[in-house]
């Protein structure tokens, strides 16, 4: 008896051994497993921190180079030595060959409802979520500040019950924008852009909209220079560079804006920079190259038989040409 008592207390011991030892292998291993993937993570920050060092050094030399060049060539045109369109043209030229490019702004896609059929908003909204975009531009006009009407805030509200995650940027294309914020924001508004032009007081207009938690948005008319933004720009989150002349749908993308937005992602390479008008697969390579991030299509994405591949295209253009990513890298394209 004895003995068999010791010979199973012997195995007994020696199986509670080698589970330790499987235990102890396991946790190892596991252990190792996770210490990999953490170096994999760690490596993957240092070269994107690193990436964005280099952009940020590179954005400030051609910031230098930009301010250089934009004066010299600002001044010739004030003393009429050079037209409107050369002078933008040369400012491009300039900004280019400063490389004002590759910035970590993330690319954001926002199809404009105004190209939408408006009999059924709500699904036309639903179709381009489903389609990928990030966010919805949502064009309020007062027949007053643009020669159209649109909608205000009880349409938003609306189509808010519908769309309940999806971020609402507001377009304020109003004569009066201190007078809509709130109501903007109870309507289920996410980003209040108001027109530079319009404001009476642009600095207690952006208190006003922090103040109710959205998102600030300052949108330039293509013929407001991008200087009458800077004592502003610090202040709001987004700069809506327009490209066409705001009031209709369906216009021409003005490619000599592209100077301004060259030029504000240079000066400030965190910022997003938003353009609207015209934009589409043919005309988004150049918003893209200057430096826009916030993408907004009408009928370029409305207009389409899907949605999604108008989509995909916008996005791979700003990961390409302003994010500097390689092709493996890109979103892929719909099939
Ligand atoms: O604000 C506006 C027009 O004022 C834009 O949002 C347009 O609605 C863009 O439409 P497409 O030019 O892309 O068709």
């Amino acid at each position: 008896m004895q003995y068999l008592a010791a010979k199973y207390q012997t195995r007994a011991r020696d199986l509670r051994q080698r589970l330790r030892e499987d235990r102890q292998k396991q946790y190892t291993s596991l252990l190792s497993a996770v210490r990999r993937i953490q170096a994999v993570f760690r490596r993957r920050q240092l070269i994107r921190r690193k990436k964005a060092e280099e952009a940020r050094a590179n954005q400030k030399a051609a910031l230098v180079l930009c301010d250089f060049g934009r004066r010299v060539v600002t001044i010739m045109a004030a003393k009429k030595e050079l037209s409107r369109r050369v002078s933008y043209l040369l400012q491009l030229l300039i900004c280019r060959v400063a490389k004002v490019m590759c910035h970590c702004c993330k690319c954001l896609i926002g199809p404009s409802m105004l190209a939408s059929d408006l009999s059924c908003m709500a699904d036309e909204a639903k179709k381009v979520i489903a389609g990928g975009a990030d966010y919805l531009h949502l064009d309020v006009m007062d027949g007053h500040f643009v020669p159209n009407i649109t909608w205000g805030p009880p349409v938003i509200k609306h189509l808010r019950k519908h769309c309940p995650d999806i971020f609402f940027d507001c377009h304020m294309m109003v004569s009066n924008p201190e007078q809509w914020v709130q109501e903007i924001k109870d309507a289920g508004g996410d980003q209040y852009t108001f027109h530079l032009e319009a404001a009476r007081d642009p600095a207690g207009l952006i208190e006003q909209i922090k103040a109710t938690g959205m998102r600030v948005g300052m949108a330039l008319r293509p013929g407001t220079p991008i200087e009458d933004a800077l004592p502003w720009v610090d202040s709001v989150d987004v700069v809506l560079v327009m490209t066409v002349e705001p009031g209709f749908g369906g216009q021409k993308f003005m490619a000599d804006m592209m100077p301004k937005v060259a030029y504000l992602r240079a000066k400030c390479p965190e910022k997003d920079i938003e353009v609207d008008g015209g934009l589409g697969p043919a005309t988004v390579d150049a918003a893209a190259r200057a430096g826009a991030n916030m993408i907004v299509a009408g009928s370029s994405v409305f207009n389409s038989e899907v949605p999604a591949k108008v989509i995909a295209a916008l996005r791979r253009s700003v990961e390409k040409l302003g994010n500097g990513k390689s092709e493996e890298e890109l979103t892929e394209l719909p099939s």
